[in-house]
Parts: C-alpha cells; structure tokens; sequence
C-alpha cells in the first residue's frame, strides 16, 4: 500500500471507491437525520440492492471536511464483522471529481456531498422500541445484548472505542443481527495509555460514564460499558435509566443510583478535575438492586457488574459474554427467529409522533372551539397510552476486573458455551482485515489513530507512519442543556431521548492542495482559506499529527442535535 501524502484523499486500498456518482442509486425516503448531513434509505439501479446513504455535508468551506466522517470512515475499513455496520464504498455528488485517486473539488463553487454507502438496516433500536406497544421478550433481549457485546468486544480487541454507543446507533435488520454504527466519535487506543490524553466530550450524556464526566481524560474500553450497561437496564426497564439534563445533573443521578463514588469503592478519584465540584453535599448509597428488584437475578447480577463506578473493576465485553445472564433460561433466541417489524429509525417514529402529538392538538383545540359553540356537547377526553414496563426477576452483585480479550480469533454470533476451539463461553477477539484487502496480510496492533502498523494490502504487514493524533479533540458545544425531553414509559424504551454528545460540533480543518497551506484542526486557519480542495484521510491525520495539536480553542459549530432532541 502507498502512504498517502498528506492532504488527499487515499482511495489506493479500495480503488472502487470515490469513482461512482451517487447517480447510480436512486434515494427512496431519509432514515436519519444526523450531525453532518442525512441518512436516506436507496437503491442502486443497476442491481436493485438497498442501501443506506449517509451524507456527508460538505458546502461550508470554511469548516472543511469532517473529522467525524473521517475517523468513521478510517475505521470502518479496517473493522469487518457481523455485528459491525459494513461500509460498502464512497460516492460524491457532481462537484467532486477524482484525479490519480484523489477526490478534488473547488471550494467556493462546491455545494456537492460525499456519501458513505452502508448495507442497509430495517431498525435502529431506538425507533424499534419506539414503537407503539412494542415489548422485547427476555430471549430478544438477550439476543440484542450478546450481538451488541460481540460487535464491542471485536472493537475493543482491535483497539477501537466506539465512544456514541447508544440505541440509535444500534442497527437492527429484519433477520434479527444486530450491528454497531456511527463511528464518528469512535477512535483508537493503546493499552498502555501513555499518549496523549483523550477528550472527555464523548459519549451522549444519558450513556457516558462517571469518570468522563468528572474529566478524565485517560479512560479504556470500559467506557463504552457504562453505556451498554445503560441501554441493558433500558431495554430491560423500558425507559432510560439516566436521563440528566446536564453534566451536574447526569452526575447527580448516577449518585442516586450508584452511590458518589470516593477512595475507597474508587481508589484515585478523589484526584479527577470534577470530583469536587460534582460532589454533592449529602450522603448517597448504591440502590441499584432496589431500583431494579424486578429484574431477573442474573440480569441484575451483570448490570451490576456494567454499572460498577471504578472503570478498572467495571466488566468487559468479553466477561459479560461469559456471563451467567447468557447461559441460563430463558436463553438468548437465534436472530433469525425474531419477529419481522415494519421499517422502524428513530428520525421517522419522532417525526411520527410529533404528527401524532400535533394532530392530537388540532383534535383538542376543535373540540375546544366545538365545546364553546354547543356549551352541552359531551366531548371524550384524549386518550393517553399507558403500557407498564417489562416484569422480571431480582439478584446480586460481583464485580471483576475489567479485561481485554487476548486471542485474535473471531467471535462469531454462534457463541456455544464451552464449545471446542474456545476456552470457557467467552471470545477471543478477531482482528480486522489488513489494510483495504481481505486477504492474507499481516496484522500488528494500532493501525490506526495511535499510529501503529497495519497490514497492507494482499499481504505482509507494513508499519504506518503516525498517521492520527492523539487524542479525539471532540471539543463539540456542551452538551446536554437544551432540547431535553425526559422518557416516558412507552413500549420497550423510552420516548425522548438524551441531549447529544460534546464532541461532535468539530470539523477538520480543510487541507489545500499540495499539502503546503492548510487550515487548522476545528477550522482555525493558520494560512489564508485556499480554494483548490482536497481530502486524504490518511495523509490529513499526518498532517494534522503534526500541525500542533490542540487548537487554541474548540471551533463553534452548532450542534443540530442539540436543536433536534
Ligand atoms: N446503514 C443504515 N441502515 C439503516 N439506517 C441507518 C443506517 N445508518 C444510519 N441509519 C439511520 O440514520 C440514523 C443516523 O445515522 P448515524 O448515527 O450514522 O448518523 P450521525 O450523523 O452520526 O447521527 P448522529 O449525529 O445522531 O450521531 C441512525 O440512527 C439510523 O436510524
């Protein structure tokens, strides 16, 4: 494989890529609706298959090409696996055009997109839940739960923190899999921890961690954990767990639930940047196994264990495959077994209900102007829908430490307890392909933004060059304080749902040709705003390696969610 210089977009490992036209698919409805662009359900007219078409926006010249889009796509060429969305190829819109494999476009004239072509899914676990009368069965949980680990601790294997693992990146197909997606805020890391420091603007504010939001910045993949253990007491509880408005107020009831961590359920927090402020003044106590008596023994045993305060004795992916949740009954159901649902994304059950709630108002204000005109008319009172959470079963609690799979072999879906080629129930963890090829090739740990080697195309490994800095530098606007709409009991999850992630109202600062003149990371320019353009997703992360990180102030940009939910 070629190292890209910086500044160009590297199609060499997939030479498809980047060469068609989004003209080639024909959009059916939007899906989503997300940070950087829309989602649209489509279809290539040449096979007729469906896709997912993710935008990406690209008309403010200023703030170049997302970073966001980037490291998603940087990623998700390496990670291959069933419960990971596969990134099929890259096509642009007219105002593009590929010269030598490098996507070029003309600044002040381009108002075109980049578009990320993804196998297409029915759900996202959010709108499936969403749905009006929906109720998960335990063996459907189950099922989501071991997909949804499975597809983490590839990820964490391979180095990977997903870091926006909450249930509308959570794609569901009408056979059951169930697969990880968005890997916007998703990077790598190395198991020491002795680089740079990582941002602690990640993660939407109902599923992010204790420790980020009392400001660490060295964490591990116990971070996503948290998270899963959130979406498990959801899905288990129907209805967010954690649903603050805030940082203070996110902290605040993690406190209620958990217990303020201290020294001695935590050893060393007392030393995080927030502790003190985020302190409160009254005692607190662990009630997680009040709050969710109802939860079966075994359930409440391992949210326990996901829930646990202290990221160092907070449970692993693989761990929690290994559970006793897993493998005893009602055990999880095969995927394919799962009942078939009509198309169901959080973008189109909101937008639903938002007409339902404005129709419901039109209904209550004509029946007002009835009731005024004929002050005798007996008139019915809107009907609100109740549906009570799932009932289950109590347990206890054990903590273990947190562990990161060794092995390098697959963990396919068919998980069998103490099966030949696995030792115990729980994975090993496969590597991802070598760079761009699926075939052969050397693998060596942190390929990718920790600047490692990877394998190279077709065959032997190759050391890349320190391509990506370290560090995320998610500096998004602050999350969380507007636009809350706190869940209510409907179906399987809750209603509303959070205030969006810090770290994505960022850009990556838009590279000229030459590589010479660039504007800084976030849009800061350090030269004058050149008008050739172009983008290279592995020279841009070495030439931003070296364009002295961070900038000077996180860059404004609106975060859209924030306006959305
Ligand atoms: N491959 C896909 N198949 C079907 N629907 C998809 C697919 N990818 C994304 N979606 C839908 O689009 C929504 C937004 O996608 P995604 O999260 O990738 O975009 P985003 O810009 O990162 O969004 P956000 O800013 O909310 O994180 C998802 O919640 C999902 O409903």
């Amino acid at each position: 494989m070629t190292v890209a210089s910086p500044g160009q977009l590297n199609l060499d490992e997939t030479p498809s890529w980047g060469s068609r036209s989004v003209d080639f698919f024909e959009k059916i409805e939007q899906i989503g609706e997300g940070t950087y662009g829309q989602v649209y359900m489509a279809r290539e007219k040449a096979t007729g298959e469906v896709v997912a078409l993710k935008k990406v926006r690209m008309d403010n010249e200023k703030e170049g090409f997302p970073i966001t889009a980037i490291r998603e796509i940087k990623i998700l060429k390496k990670l291959q696996h069933d419960n990971v969305i596969k990134l099929k190829e890259i096509v642009t819109s007219k105002g593009l055009f590929l010269h030598s494999k490098i996507l070029f476009w003309d600044a002040n004239k381009f108002k075109g997109s980049i578009y990320m072509v993804f196998e297409y899914m029915d759900h996202d676990l959010t709108g499936l839940s969403d749905r009006p009368g929906m109720r998960f069965s335990v063996p459907q949980i189950k099922c989501y739960m071991r997909q949804l680990l499975t597809g983490l601790h590839y990820c964490h294997v391979n180095q990977v923190l997903h870091r926006d693992i909450k249930g509308s990146n959570l794609l569901i197909d009408n056979n059951g899999n169930l697969k990880l997606a968005d890997f916007g805020l998703a990077r790598s890391f190395t198991s020491d921890q002795n680089g740079q420091p990582l941002t602690n603007r990640v993660i939407t504010l109902w599923y992010r961690p204790p420790e980020l939001l009392m400001g660490s910045t060295r964490y591990t993949p116990a971070v996503d954990m948290w998270s899963v253990g959130c979406i498990f007491a959801e899905l288990l509880h129907g209805k967010p767990i954690l649903p603050g408005r805030n940082e203070t107020e996110q902290m605040q009831k993690i406190g209620d639930l958990c217990g303020f961590p201290d020294e001695t359920n935590w050893p060393g927090v007392s030393k995080l940047p927030f502790y003190k402020t985020l302190k409160p003044d009254r005692p607190t106590k662990r009630r997680v196994k009040d709050v969710f008596k109802s939860f079966d023994r075994h359930a409440l045993e391992l949210l326990e264990r996901m829930l646990t305060l202290d990221p160092e004795f907070r449970i692993s992916a693989k761990d929690a495959l290994d559970a006793e949740y897993f493998w005893t009954e009602p055990f999880p159901c095969q995927p394919n077994s799962l009942p078939k649902y009509e198309a169901s994304h959080e973008f189109q059950t909101k937008k639903k209900r938002q007409q339902k709630r404005q129709q419901q108002e039109e209904a209550a204000k004509r029946q007002k102007t009835m009731h005024q005109a004929l002050p005798h008319a007996r008139l019915p009172p809107i009907q609100q829908q109740h549906i009570p959470a799932l009932p289950l079963r109590p347990g206890p609690n054990q903590p273990t430490q947190h562990n990161l799979g060794q092995t390098s072999q697959h963990y396919g879906n068919n998980i069998n307890r103490g099966a030949s080629g696995n030792q115990g129930r729980a994975p090993g963890g496969g590597r991802p392909p070598h760079g761009g090829s699926n075939q052969g090739g050397g693998y060596a740990p942190n390929w990718a933004v920790s600047g490692g080697g990877y394998g190279g195309p077709g065959g032997g490994g190759y050391t890349a060059p320190n391509m990506v800095p370290q560090g995320g530098r998610g500096y998004g606007a602050p999350s969380g304080a507007t636009g809350f709409s706190q869940g209510v009991p409907y179906g399987g999850m809750g209603g509303g749902r959070g205030p969006s992630v810090g770290g994505r109202g960022q850009q990556f600062g838009s590279m000229n040709a030459g590589g010479s003149q660039h504007t800084g990371y976030g849009g800061q320019p350090y030269m004058q705003q050149p008008t050739a353009q172009y983008v290279d997703i592995d020279g841009a992360y070495a030439h931003a390696s070296n364009s002295g990180f961070p900038p000077p102030s996180p860059p404004h940009r609106p975060d859209y969610r924030q306006q959305q939910r």
